[in-house]
Protein backbone atom coordinates (compact mmCIF):
# COMPACT_ATOMS: atom_id res chain seq x y z
CA UNK A 1 0.00 0.00 0.00
CA UNK A 2 3.02 2.58 0.39
CA UNK A 3 3.34 5.11 -1.84
CA UNK A 4 -0.28 4.16 -3.63
CA UNK A 5 -2.59 7.02 -3.47
CA UNK A 6 -5.98 6.59 -1.36
CA UNK A 7 -8.88 8.56 -0.80
CA UNK A 8 -8.17 9.25 2.74
CA UNK A 9 -11.28 10.78 4.76
CA UNK A 10 -9.77 13.34 7.29
CA UNK A 11 -11.93 13.80 10.24
CA UNK A 12 -11.75 17.16 12.73
CA UNK A 13 -13.28 18.54 15.86
CA UNK A 14 -11.57 21.75 16.48
CA UNK A 15 -11.22 23.85 19.54
CA UNK A 16 -14.10 26.18 18.40
CA UNK A 17 -16.51 23.11 19.15
CA UNK A 18 -18.66 24.10 16.81
CA UNK A 19 -18.90 20.34 14.83
CA UNK A 20 -17.24 17.75 12.62
CA UNK A 21 -15.62 18.30 9.88
CA UNK A 22 -14.83 15.51 7.34
CA UNK A 23 -13.13 15.62 3.95
CA UNK A 24 -12.30 12.92 1.31
CA UNK A 25 -8.72 13.62 -0.53
CA UNK A 26 -6.98 11.63 -3.01
CA UNK A 27 -2.76 11.70 -1.93
CA UNK A 28 -0.10 9.54 -1.67
CA UNK A 29 0.99 11.39 1.48
CA UNK A 30 3.09 14.24 -0.87
CA UNK A 31 0.38 15.32 -3.13
CA UNK A 32 -2.89 16.12 -3.01
CA UNK A 33 -4.07 14.45 -6.58
CA UNK A 34 -7.94 15.10 -6.52
CA UNK A 35 -10.43 16.76 -3.58
CA UNK A 36 -13.16 14.91 -3.07
CA UNK A 37 -16.71 15.86 -1.03
CA UNK A 38 -16.70 17.01 2.48
CA UNK A 39 -19.80 17.74 4.50
CA UNK A 40 -19.88 18.88 8.21
CA UNK A 41 -21.80 17.66 10.83
CA UNK A 42 -22.11 20.40 13.66
CA UNK A 43 -22.69 19.44 17.57
CA UNK A 44 -26.20 20.05 19.02
CA UNK A 45 -26.34 22.75 21.88
CA UNK A 46 -26.86 19.64 24.32
CA UNK A 47 -23.47 17.33 22.23
CA UNK A 48 -21.56 21.11 22.84
CA UNK A 49 -22.36 21.38 26.69
CA UNK A 50 -21.30 18.03 27.43
CA UNK A 51 -18.01 18.77 25.52
CA UNK A 52 -17.59 22.26 26.96
CA UNK A 53 -18.29 20.68 30.56
CA UNK A 54 -14.98 18.37 30.29
CA UNK A 55 -12.67 21.00 28.75
CA UNK A 56 -8.76 20.97 30.32
CA UNK A 57 -9.49 17.15 31.17
CA UNK A 58 -6.87 14.86 31.45
CA UNK A 59 -7.42 10.83 30.25
CA UNK A 60 -9.59 9.24 33.10
CA UNK A 61 -13.00 8.45 34.39
CA UNK A 62 -15.92 11.18 34.04
CA UNK A 63 -15.11 11.54 30.00
CA UNK A 64 -17.80 8.47 28.99
CA UNK A 65 -20.68 11.16 27.67
CA UNK A 66 -18.40 13.23 26.18
CA UNK A 67 -16.63 10.12 24.33
CA UNK A 68 -19.89 9.01 23.17
CA UNK A 69 -20.76 12.89 21.64
CA UNK A 70 -17.22 12.72 19.76
CA UNK A 71 -17.95 8.84 18.55
CA UNK A 72 -21.64 8.79 17.75
CA UNK A 73 -21.03 12.37 15.45
CA UNK A 74 -17.86 10.63 13.73
CA UNK A 75 -19.82 7.74 13.10
CA UNK A 76 -22.51 9.01 11.57
CA UNK A 77 -20.58 11.74 9.50
CA UNK A 78 -18.06 8.95 8.25
CA UNK A 79 -21.02 6.40 7.30
CA UNK A 80 -22.36 9.17 4.77
CA UNK A 81 -19.43 9.05 2.53
CA UNK A 82 -18.03 6.33 -0.32
CA UNK A 83 -15.50 4.67 -1.59
CA UNK A 84 -12.75 5.49 1.98
CA UNK A 85 -9.70 3.53 1.91
CA UNK A 86 -8.57 5.00 5.06
CA UNK A 87 -9.93 8.07 7.77
CA UNK A 88 -7.70 10.21 9.35
CA UNK A 89 -8.85 11.05 13.09
CA UNK A 90 -8.20 13.99 15.10
CA UNK A 91 -10.80 13.63 17.78
CA UNK A 92 -11.02 16.96 20.01
CA UNK A 93 -7.87 18.29 22.02
CA UNK A 94 -9.69 18.82 25.27
CA UNK A 95 -5.97 19.54 27.03
CA UNK A 96 -2.57 20.29 26.11
CA UNK A 97 0.45 20.86 27.56
CA UNK A 98 3.09 19.69 25.72
CA UNK A 99 6.17 20.66 27.78
CA UNK A 100 5.45 18.53 31.25
CA UNK A 101 1.64 17.88 31.02
CA UNK A 102 1.00 16.37 27.65
CA UNK A 103 -1.90 16.55 25.10
CA UNK A 104 -4.85 14.65 24.99
CA UNK A 105 -7.37 14.77 22.24
CA UNK A 106 -10.52 12.63 23.26
CA UNK A 107 -11.34 9.83 20.52
CA UNK A 108 -10.99 6.46 20.11
CA UNK A 109 -10.21 5.37 16.68
CA UNK A 110 -10.30 1.95 17.33
CA UNK A 111 -13.09 1.71 18.42
CA UNK A 112 -14.23 3.98 15.13
CA UNK A 113 -12.28 1.05 12.85
CA UNK A 114 -13.87 -1.54 14.74
CA UNK A 115 -17.49 -0.15 14.28
CA UNK A 116 -17.31 1.15 10.59
CA UNK A 117 -15.08 -1.51 9.54
CA UNK A 118 -12.82 0.96 8.27
CA UNK A 119 -8.83 1.73 8.72
CA UNK A 120 -8.02 4.48 10.73
CA UNK A 121 -5.04 6.20 11.80
CA UNK A 122 -5.63 8.76 15.41
CA UNK A 123 -3.81 9.60 18.21
CA UNK A 124 -1.73 11.84 15.88
CA UNK A 125 -0.11 14.17 18.30
CA UNK A 126 1.20 12.27 21.30
CA UNK A 127 4.39 10.94 19.68
CA UNK A 128 5.65 14.01 18.87
CA UNK A 129 4.43 15.39 22.77
CA UNK A 130 6.53 12.10 24.13
CA UNK A 131 9.77 13.28 21.88
CA UNK A 132 9.69 16.52 23.40
CA UNK A 133 7.67 18.43 20.67
CA UNK A 134 4.86 20.74 20.77
CA UNK A 135 2.36 17.99 19.03
CA UNK A 136 0.59 20.86 17.09
CA UNK A 137 0.48 22.46 14.78
CA UNK A 138 0.17 19.58 12.28
CA UNK A 139 -1.13 20.85 9.64
CA UNK A 140 1.69 22.82 8.06
CA UNK A 141 2.65 19.83 6.56
CA UNK A 142 -0.39 19.83 4.54
CA UNK A 143 -0.48 23.61 3.99
CA UNK A 144 3.26 23.36 2.33
CA UNK A 145 1.22 19.94 -0.04
CA UNK A 146 -1.66 23.26 -0.83
CA UNK A 147 1.15 25.55 -1.37
CA UNK A 148 3.22 23.44 -4.04
CA UNK A 149 -0.12 22.27 -5.37
CA UNK A 150 -1.61 25.87 -6.66
CA UNK A 151 2.00 26.13 -7.71
CA UNK A 152 2.71 29.03 -5.84
CA UNK A 153 6.61 30.31 -6.09
CA UNK A 154 6.97 32.89 -3.59
CA UNK A 155 7.10 32.19 0.48
CA UNK A 156 3.69 32.45 1.57
CA UNK A 157 2.10 32.29 5.09
CA UNK A 158 -0.58 29.93 5.67
CA UNK A 159 -3.04 31.21 8.67
CA UNK A 160 -5.82 29.12 10.05
CA UNK A 161 -8.48 30.87 11.89
CA UNK A 162 -10.03 28.59 14.59
CA UNK A 163 -10.05 28.69 18.36
CA UNK A 164 -6.64 29.26 18.58
CA UNK A 165 -5.01 30.45 15.36
CA UNK A 166 -1.84 29.34 13.90
CA UNK A 167 0.71 30.13 11.44
CA UNK A 168 2.81 28.35 8.66
CA UNK A 169 5.63 29.78 6.82
CA UNK A 170 6.09 27.99 3.24
CA UNK A 171 9.04 28.12 0.74
CA UNK A 172 7.25 26.44 -2.06
CA UNK A 173 10.86 25.70 -3.86
CA UNK A 174 12.18 24.21 -0.69
CA UNK A 175 11.08 20.38 0.99
CA UNK A 176 8.91 20.11 4.48
CA UNK A 177 12.40 20.97 6.69
CA UNK A 178 12.42 24.65 5.76
CA UNK A 179 8.63 25.29 7.24
CA UNK A 180 8.29 27.12 10.17
CA UNK A 181 4.32 27.34 12.02
CA UNK A 182 3.20 27.66 15.40
CA UNK A 183 0.29 28.79 17.34
CA UNK A 184 -0.26 32.88 16.95
CA UNK A 185 -2.22 33.12 20.04
CA UNK A 186 -5.87 33.40 20.74
CA UNK A 187 -8.25 33.54 17.80
CA UNK A 188 -12.08 32.81 17.58
CA UNK A 189 -12.46 30.92 21.37
CA UNK A 190 -12.68 33.63 23.49
CA UNK A 191 -14.81 35.70 21.30
CA UNK A 192 -17.46 32.71 20.62
CA UNK A 193 -17.74 32.46 24.25
CA UNK A 194 -18.33 35.98 24.68
CA UNK A 195 -20.99 36.35 22.16
CA UNK A 196 -22.73 33.03 22.98
CA UNK A 197 -22.56 34.49 26.99
CA UNK A 198 -23.89 37.87 25.87
CA UNK A 199 -26.33 37.28 22.89
CA UNK A 200 -26.86 33.60 22.71
CA UNK A 201 -25.59 33.03 19.29
CA UNK A 202 -22.09 30.66 18.29
CA UNK A 203 -20.39 34.04 16.97
CA UNK A 204 -19.88 36.99 15.70
CA UNK A 205 -21.23 36.80 12.24
CA UNK A 206 -19.11 38.08 9.74
CA UNK A 207 -17.70 40.13 12.03
CA UNK A 208 -20.78 42.42 12.50
CA UNK A 209 -20.60 43.14 16.26
CA UNK A 210 -17.19 43.79 16.21
CA UNK A 211 -17.63 46.51 13.39
CA UNK A 212 -19.65 48.44 15.48
CA UNK A 213 -17.15 48.72 18.69
CA UNK A 214 -14.17 50.39 19.57
CA UNK A 215 -10.68 48.55 20.72
CA UNK A 216 -9.64 49.04 23.79
CA UNK A 217 -5.69 49.22 23.18
CA UNK A 218 -4.49 48.39 27.16
CA UNK A 219 -5.84 44.96 26.53
CA UNK A 220 -3.88 44.28 23.74
CA UNK A 221 -1.05 45.95 25.11
CA UNK A 222 -1.19 43.35 27.70
CA UNK A 223 -1.96 40.63 26.05
CA UNK A 224 1.10 41.22 23.61
CA UNK A 225 3.10 41.78 26.78
CA UNK A 226 3.01 38.26 27.55
CA UNK A 227 6.41 36.22 27.35
CA UNK A 228 4.45 33.83 24.72
CA UNK A 229 4.85 36.22 21.74
CA UNK A 230 8.28 36.74 21.83
CA UNK A 231 9.10 33.29 22.87
CA UNK A 232 10.69 31.39 19.90
CA UNK A 233 9.09 29.56 18.16
CA UNK A 234 7.98 26.64 17.74
CA UNK A 235 5.05 26.96 20.37
CA UNK A 236 1.68 26.32 20.62
CA UNK A 237 -1.05 26.91 22.86
CA UNK A 238 -4.55 25.14 24.98
CA UNK A 239 -8.19 26.46 23.97
CA UNK A 240 -8.32 28.36 27.01
CA UNK A 241 -4.33 29.92 27.67
CA UNK A 242 -5.35 33.53 28.21
CA UNK A 243 -8.79 32.95 29.21
CA UNK A 244 -7.76 36.26 31.18
CA UNK A 245 -8.99 38.34 28.24
CA UNK A 246 -12.89 37.66 29.23
CA UNK A 247 -12.16 38.70 32.36
CA UNK A 248 -10.33 42.20 31.10
CA UNK A 249 -13.32 42.94 28.71
CA UNK A 250 -16.09 41.86 31.07
CA UNK A 251 -17.03 45.09 31.74
CA UNK A 252 -16.99 46.37 28.36
CA UNK A 253 -20.54 46.74 26.42
CA UNK A 254 -20.70 43.65 24.14
CA UNK A 255 -19.00 45.35 20.86
CA UNK A 256 -16.50 46.82 22.34
CA UNK A 257 -15.39 43.47 23.66
CA UNK A 258 -16.02 41.59 20.64
CA UNK A 259 -14.04 44.40 19.00
CA UNK A 260 -11.41 44.13 21.51
CA UNK A 261 -11.09 40.54 21.55
CA UNK A 262 -11.02 40.48 17.69
CA UNK A 263 -8.09 42.72 17.40
CA UNK A 264 -6.25 40.71 20.12
CA UNK A 265 -6.36 37.95 17.66
CA UNK A 266 -5.09 39.98 14.79
CA UNK A 267 -2.13 41.49 16.76
CA UNK A 268 -0.94 38.08 18.02
CA UNK A 269 -1.23 37.33 14.47
CA UNK A 270 0.99 40.61 13.53
CA UNK A 271 3.80 39.20 16.73
CA UNK A 272 3.87 36.06 14.64
CA UNK A 273 4.49 36.95 11.51
CA UNK A 274 7.35 39.76 12.46
CA UNK A 275 9.03 36.20 13.96
CA UNK A 276 8.90 34.71 10.03
CA UNK A 277 12.18 34.59 8.15
CA UNK A 278 10.71 37.03 5.78
CA UNK A 279 7.77 38.87 5.32
CA UNK A 280 5.83 36.09 3.17
CA UNK A 281 4.17 37.80 0.19
CA UNK A 282 0.89 36.74 1.02
CA UNK A 283 -1.41 35.46 3.93
CA UNK A 284 -3.31 32.52 3.00
CA UNK A 285 -6.66 32.53 5.49
CA UNK A 286 -8.07 28.82 6.28
CA UNK A 287 -10.84 28.36 8.97
CA UNK A 288 -14.21 30.00 10.16
CA UNK A 289 -12.05 33.01 11.35
CA UNK A 290 -11.85 33.77 7.79
CA UNK A 291 -15.88 34.75 7.52
CA UNK A 292 -15.02 37.19 9.81
CA UNK A 293 -14.56 40.74 7.96
CA UNK A 294 -13.54 42.73 11.02
CA UNK A 295 -10.60 40.24 11.96
CA UNK A 296 -9.42 39.99 8.22
CA UNK A 297 -9.29 43.63 7.51
CA UNK A 298 -7.31 43.79 11.02
CA UNK A 299 -4.71 41.06 10.32
CA UNK A 300 -4.40 43.34 7.01
CA UNK A 301 -3.90 46.62 8.23
CA UNK A 302 -1.78 45.36 11.76
CA UNK A 303 0.63 43.22 9.36
CA UNK A 304 0.37 45.20 6.37
CA UNK A 305 0.17 42.45 4.19
CA UNK A 306 -2.08 40.98 1.52
CA UNK A 307 -4.84 38.69 2.92
CA UNK A 308 -6.27 36.29 0.22
CA UNK A 309 -8.52 33.15 1.21
CA UNK A 310 -7.25 29.64 0.52
CA UNK A 311 -10.47 29.21 -1.45
CA UNK A 312 -8.40 31.24 -4.24
CA UNK A 313 -6.12 28.85 -4.55
CA UNK A 314 -9.05 26.03 -5.51
CA UNK A 315 -9.46 24.64 -1.93
CA UNK A 316 -12.21 25.06 0.68
CA UNK A 317 -10.83 26.96 3.71
CA UNK A 318 -13.82 25.39 6.18
CA UNK A 319 -11.70 21.69 5.33
CA UNK A 320 -7.92 22.41 4.74
CA UNK A 321 -7.60 20.92 8.35
CA UNK A 322 -9.92 17.88 7.61
CA UNK A 323 -7.60 17.67 4.17
CA UNK A 324 -4.84 17.63 6.21
CA UNK A 325 -5.95 14.60 8.96
CA UNK A 326 -6.37 12.47 5.74
CA UNK A 327 -3.31 13.12 4.08
CA UNK A 328 -1.43 12.99 7.34
CA UNK A 329 -3.34 9.47 7.70
CA UNK A 330 -1.42 8.27 4.23
CA UNK A 331 1.72 9.50 5.56
CA UNK A 332 1.49 7.89 8.45
CA UNK A 333 0.95 4.14 6.19
CA UNK A 334 3.66 5.33 4.53
CA UNK A 335 6.49 5.79 7.73
CA UNK A 336 6.35 9.68 6.52
CA UNK A 337 7.12 12.13 9.04
CA UNK A 338 4.07 14.12 9.74
CA UNK A 339 6.04 16.94 12.23
CA UNK A 340 9.45 18.95 12.04
CA UNK A 341 11.75 20.46 13.69
CA UNK A 342 10.03 23.79 12.76
CA UNK A 343 6.87 22.80 12.98
CA UNK A 344 6.25 21.28 16.56
CA UNK A 345 9.78 21.46 17.77
CA UNK A 346 10.97 18.01 17.88
CA UNK A 347 14.28 17.10 17.43
CA UNK A 348 13.89 15.49 14.13
CA UNK A 349 11.11 14.74 11.52
CA UNK A 350 8.39 12.06 13.26
CA UNK A 351 5.46 10.48 12.00
CA UNK A 352 2.46 10.26 15.02
CA UNK A 353 -0.41 8.07 14.94
CA UNK A 354 -1.66 4.78 16.01
CA UNK A 355 -3.40 2.87 12.85
CA UNK A 356 -6.15 0.35 13.64
CA UNK A 357 -8.30 -2.31 11.53
CA UNK A 358 -5.55 -2.66 8.93
CA UNK A 359 -5.19 -5.92 7.85
N1 LIG B 1 -19.78 33.54 9.20
C1 LIG B 1 -18.89 33.62 10.19
N2 LIG B 1 -18.54 34.81 10.68
C2 LIG B 1 -17.64 34.93 11.67
N3 LIG B 1 -17.03 33.88 12.25
C3 LIG B 1 -17.33 32.66 11.78
C4 LIG B 1 -18.26 32.46 10.73
N4 LIG B 1 -18.36 31.13 10.50
C5 LIG B 1 -17.52 30.53 11.36
N5 LIG B 1 -16.90 31.44 12.14
C6 LIG B 1 -15.94 31.20 13.21
O1 LIG B 1 -15.19 30.04 12.90
C7 LIG B 1 -15.29 29.09 13.96
C8 LIG B 1 -15.19 27.70 13.40
O2 LIG B 1 -13.97 27.63 12.72
P1 LIG B 1 -13.20 26.29 12.51
O3 LIG B 1 -14.18 25.21 12.25
O4 LIG B 1 -12.15 26.57 11.51
O5 LIG B 1 -12.55 26.10 13.93
P2 LIG B 1 -12.00 24.77 14.59
O6 LIG B 1 -11.52 23.85 13.53
O7 LIG B 1 -13.04 24.30 15.52
O8 LIG B 1 -10.80 25.33 15.47
P3 LIG B 1 -9.23 24.96 15.49
O9 LIG B 1 -8.68 25.26 14.13
O10 LIG B 1 -8.71 25.88 16.53
O11 LIG B 1 -9.14 23.55 15.87
C9 LIG B 1 -16.61 29.40 14.63
O12 LIG B 1 -16.62 28.95 15.95
C10 LIG B 1 -16.63 30.92 14.52
O13 LIG B 1 -15.87 31.50 15.52
C1 LIG C 1 -3.60 20.79 20.55
C2 LIG C 1 -4.52 21.18 19.45
O1 LIG C 1 -5.51 20.53 19.21
N1 LIG C 1 -4.19 22.27 18.76
C3 LIG C 1 -4.97 22.76 17.65
C4 LIG C 1 -5.58 24.10 18.00
O2 LIG C 1 -6.38 24.58 16.92
C5 LIG C 1 -5.57 25.39 16.08
C6 LIG C 1 -4.22 25.32 16.72
O3 LIG C 1 -4.55 25.07 18.08
C7 LIG C 1 -3.39 24.10 16.21
O4 LIG C 1 -2.20 24.07 16.94
C8 LIG C 1 -4.10 22.77 16.43
O5 LIG C 1 -4.89 22.34 15.36
C9 LIG C 1 -4.46 22.23 14.04
C10 LIG C 1 -5.37 21.35 13.29
C11 LIG C 1 -3.04 21.72 13.84
O6 LIG C 1 -2.57 20.86 14.57
O7 LIG C 1 -2.43 22.14 12.86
Amino acid sequence: MKGKPLWALGCMSGTSLDGVDAALVLTDGERVLEQGPSAYRPYSATERAALRAVLGRWPGPGLEAALAVVQSAHAEIISGFQDVEIVGFHGQTLAHGPRGAGTHQLGDGAALSQALGVPVVWDFRSVDVSLGGEGAPLAPIYHWAVARHARLENPVCFLNLGGVGNLTYVDPSKGPEAILAFDTGPANAPIDDLVLGRTGQPFDTGGALAAEGQIVQPIIDRLLDQDYFVRKPPKSLDRNDFYWLLEAVCELETPDAVATLTACAAAAVAAGVSLMPQAPSAIVLCGGGRKNNYMKQSIAKFTSCDVTDVDALGFDGDMIEAQAFGFMAVRVLNGAPTSFPGTTGVAAPVGGGVTSGLN
